[in-house]
Formats: C-alpha cells, structure tokens, sequence
C-alpha cells in the first residue's frame, strides 16, 4: 500500500474511534463506512500482498460500526457488520458480545447464549467475568421462560408491586392463527386450556406513555393524547424504516377492510429464536397504510394494568403489540391482557377447547347489548360475536325492550332482575345464553348481591349468587368486578369455607392467571 494511503487510512481509523468514544454515532458510522471501502478497495486488489494487520483492522472497523449501529437501533445493519467481523475472526470477543447484546435485545435468547458461550471460551484476561457471566445467566433463564412460559410474579405482587419489576421473555403458548368466524384471521386454541394458563407474551414494537392532565381540563387531556399518539406513531415508523422483522410483522396487520383476503401467517414467526430470513422485504409501509394499521391495531394499556403496575390514575399508555393484534374482540371474550413494561401478557379467561377461537374484549363487555353496539361503532365494525348475534334476536322481544328501558331509567335492581330471570324461564333461555344476558345486566346483579337490604327482600325470587356468577363466568370469562362480589360476600359469611375459596381462588386465576401462585393470589384477594 502506497505510504500515502496508509496514512489517511490510519486517519481515518483514529478519527472513527474517536467518535465512536464521543457517542457521536451518526459521524462514526460515516467514518467507519469511509475506512472500511477503502480497507475492502486494498484488500481486493490483486496485486497487494495479502496484509494481516489489515484485514485485523477491518474486523475492528466492522466491530465498532456495529456498536455504533445498535446504539442508533439499526440492528439490522449492526448484526450485518457483526457477521462481517466474524468471517474474518469468528471468535473476535468484542464483536460476539455486540452480537449477543443485540440478539438479547431482540428476544433470539438461544442464539444470544451461543454468542456470549463462545466469547466465553477464549476471552481476554482482562474481561470483567462477572459481566459476562451476567449475561450467560440472564440468556439462559429467558431462553428457559420463552420455552416453559413458567412466569412467576408472586414475589413482586407480594412486595406491592414494588422493587424490581419481574424480567419477561417472549413466549407463545398453545394456539396457532387461523381464518376466524368473526373476522379475517384470529388466534385459535390447539388443545383444551384452562382458565389462567398463559396464552404468550409479546414485547411491543413501540410504547408511548405518559400522565395525562387532570380531567377536569378535558381539551387538555385531548392535546395531551394527541401528543402522545404522534410520539408514538413516530417510534413506529422509526422501528419499521430499521428493522425489517418489525416491517414484516407490521405490515401482516389489518387496515380495518377486505380482511377475508389477508394473508393467514405462521404462528413459528412470533416465535422467539424463529430463524426467519426477512430480507427479502423491502417495500416500505406507505405512511397512509400505516396509520390505518395503527387505527385499527394499537391499544391503549387498561387501567387494570396501570392499577396492576402501581401507577396513578391518569397514567395512560398506547403500544402495538402484534401477536395481539390479530385476536378478534368478542363480547363472550375467553382470554385477558394486562401489561408489565413493553411486554403484554395474554392467559386464558375462561376454560377453553380446543379448536375455539381465542378472543380478547376491547371494550366493557359487562353492559347491554345497544352499549356495546355503540362502542363496536366506535371501533369501527359491527360486532359479529356468538353473544351479539343471540341478544340482537332476543331485544326483538317486546318483553326485552321493558327490561332494558327499566334499566336505563334505573327502575329498582330486584324488579329488573325478577323479570329478567322470570322471561328467561319463559323463553327457555339456557347455560351459557343465561350467562350472556346476566353479564349484560350485571350492574344491576352486582347491586342486588352486595346489598343484604335487597336480598332479604328478593333473595328467594331470584337465583343464587353462586349460580349467576357461575353462568357469568362460563359465558364471558372471569372478571375483576365477578370477583370483587363473590369475595365481599365471602367477607360478609365470615371468610366463606374451604370450597368457597377455592372456587374464589379459580376466579382469581381467570382474572389475573396463573403467574401469580396461590400465595399472592390470596394475597391479592385480601
Ligand atoms: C385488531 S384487528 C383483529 C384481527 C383481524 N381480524 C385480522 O385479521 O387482522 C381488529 C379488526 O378486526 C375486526 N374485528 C375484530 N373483532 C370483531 C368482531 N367481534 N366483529 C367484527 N369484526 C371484528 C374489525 O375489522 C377490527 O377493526
């Protein structure tokens, strides 16, 4: 190599360094891209001699754009330059424990481990082995929880949800992604589940959240959504223009329209670790589309899951999580979410067999049907559920239409309940139809339980507690507010048996699933 060259090539090289200690990536990686094209220009030339230090150098320069590169979340780029520095050294420490960062950061816990075990085999003496050990650790327990799916959060419900927040893997339970009755594609069952079981989890691709302004000031809480929302949709686009995996899973979503024609995807690509080649997707996500995908998508964090975390009541979160996407809403929903950092959890609601849908309710489904009618509006369908279609036949009865005015206008809950339970003898209304009619006039159910007044007086004319909850749960799935009933009354007959609790404790499971064991569980119905 002419002296010359060499020269500015060294240049170059401090130049990409010193930057990349400064953290000024974007300049770095500029840099970088100068050396190494001129490092490959030498390298390929046939008439230089083949130079060790140099082809030393390239691994380097390859290395240090790849951190640069990560720390800008091109991670795509970053695992590109990883794999170049490996060909030239495939045991090149520094760059293995890039690799493996990114790998983890991505959820391929297998293939992070596989890095930071070779890095471990050979490794510089003066590595911090406790770092790198950290890391060995932490890949195998989520490798471990992305296979087993055996969460634990007992620990920090029982410390109220204080300290450290318990580490999430991704994981996907037993279901597949099917054509669905109710529309387009939805998740599916692939054997009999019970209630509690976790379903997957699934980080988002994008979160956005924030305290919203006091509701007194309406319009401001507004701007303070709308404010949100645009920060969000910006880390969207942000993720999809640098990830092709997120371009690929992004775009599998539905705008809302035609869904009978998409695509039905494999569930093995929402699987950790899955091995997928997604270069071959290079069209862009027009900006319009995208906006309908996250229209139809996104979801808004429930309280539950604020409450759950501990936050205040004006804490709101939006995020895009898109193995959830694809379930359907369905008013007699048998599966729950709630949200612990990025990751969102999925378990099933209620027993569930093989075969059926599994569906998550994206709005109150504790309310009658013209409400519920009102909010599928709001979402933009109109809902084609099992319990939509039975109670849209059932308001054609006049008695019905009685019931539902006496209800709005607040006619005294025993009255509505008597003639509820009375017209439902008389039609013939059984098993799950009960509990789907009893769960849309819950309220007033709920009033007439806690209420010892009410229930000396109608106690005898209406059905058990035990009954109508049973019917309820089987119908839409366990409930906070189910539970919170069966546990004051519980409270009420001086803590209830041992029959009583465990049939509590099962709600319990529907409710907040099987990641909290027995102990925190009683914990949490306390
Ligand atoms: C988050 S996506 C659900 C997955 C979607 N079916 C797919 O194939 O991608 C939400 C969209 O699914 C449809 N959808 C979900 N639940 C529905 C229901 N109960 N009745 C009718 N359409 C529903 C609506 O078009 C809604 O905008």
């Amino acid at each position: 190599m002419k002296e010359l060259d060499q020269e500015m090539m060294q240049q170059l090289r401090l130049k990409a360094n010193e930057l990349l200690l400064r953290e000024q990536w974007e300049q770095s990686i500029q840099t970088y891209n100068h050396f190494i094209s001129l490092c490959q220009t030498h390298i390929s030339d046939p008439q230089t001699q083949p130079d060790p230090k140099l082809q030393k150098s390239l691994c380097l320069a390859f290395s240090n754009r790849a951190e640069a590169r990560s720390k800008t979340r091109d991670f795509d780029g970053a695992l590109k330059d990883c794999d170049e520095a490996l060909k030239i050294e495939n045991t090149h420490f520094k760059t293995l424990m890039c690799k493996g960062k990114i790998l983890l950061s991505l959820d391929r816990y297998s293939m992070a481990l596989n890095c930071f075990k070779i890095a471990n085999l050979d490794h510089p003496s003066n590595v911090d082995s406790e770092t790198l050990n950290g890391y060995l650790e932490r890949c195998k327990k989520l490798e471990f929880l992305s296979r087993s799916g055996a969460f634990d959060f007992s620990n920090w419900v029982l410390n109220g949800f204080k300290g450290k927040v318990p580490e999430l893997a991704e994981y996907v339970g037993c279901v597949e992604i099917k054509k669905s009755d109710i529309s387009g594609r939805g998740l599916v069952a692939i054997k009999n589940i019970e209630s509690g079981s976790l379903l997957f989890v699934t980080k988002a691709i994008a979160t956005e959240r924030g305290i919203l302004p006091e509701s007194k000031t309406e319009d401001l809480c507004e701007n303070a959504q709308m404010v949100m929302w645009k920060s969000f949709v910006d880390k969207v686009v942000e993720s999809t223009s640098k990830c092709k995996r997120t371009q690929c899973l992004i775009s599998l979503l539905s705008v809302g329209e035609n869904e009978e024609c998409l695509e039905v995807p494999n569930i093995s690509r929402f699987r950790p670790d899955s091995d997928q080649d997604f270069s071959f997707s290079n069209e862009k996500i027009d900006m319009g589309v995208l906006l309908n995908i996250l229209d139809v998508n996104a979801l808004v964090e429930e309280t539950f899951s604020s409450k759950f975390s501990g936050k205040n009541g004006n804490y709101h979160g939006v995020g895009i999580w898109v193995l959830a996407s694809l379930m359907n809403h369905s008013c007699n929903p048998n599966a729950k979410r709630f949200h612990i950092g990025d990751h969102v959890i999925v378990h099933a609601s209620r027993d569930i067999k093989e075969g059926e849908e599994i569906t998550l309710s994206y709005f109150d489904v504790f309310t009658p049907l013209k409400a519920r009618k009102e909010m599928a509006r709001n979402w933009g369908f109109d809902c084609h559920c099992k319990r939509c279609k039975f109670e849209s036949d059932i308001s054609l009865k006049h008695e019905m239409g009685e019931i539902e005015m006496g209800y709005e206008l607040g006619v005294d809950v025993g009255t509505t309940v008597f003639k509820l339970e009375e017209s439902m003898k008389r039609w013939m209304i059984r098993g799950k139809m009960k509990g789907y009619l009893r769960a849309s006039f819950w309220k007033v159910y709920s009033e007439l339980f806690v209420s010892e007044k009410l229930m000396r007086k109608w106690g005898r004319r209406v059905p058990t507690k035990e009954a109508v909850v049973e019917s309820v749960v089987e119908a839409v799935g366990s409930d906070e507010r189910v539970l919170r009933v069966v546990i004051e009354g519980m409270k009420r007959d001086g803590g209830g048996g041992l029959v009583e609790m465990e049939k509590a404790m099962k709600l319990g499971r529907g409710v907040y699933g099987k990641v909290m064991k027995k102990q925190a569980m009683r914990s949490i119905l306390s």
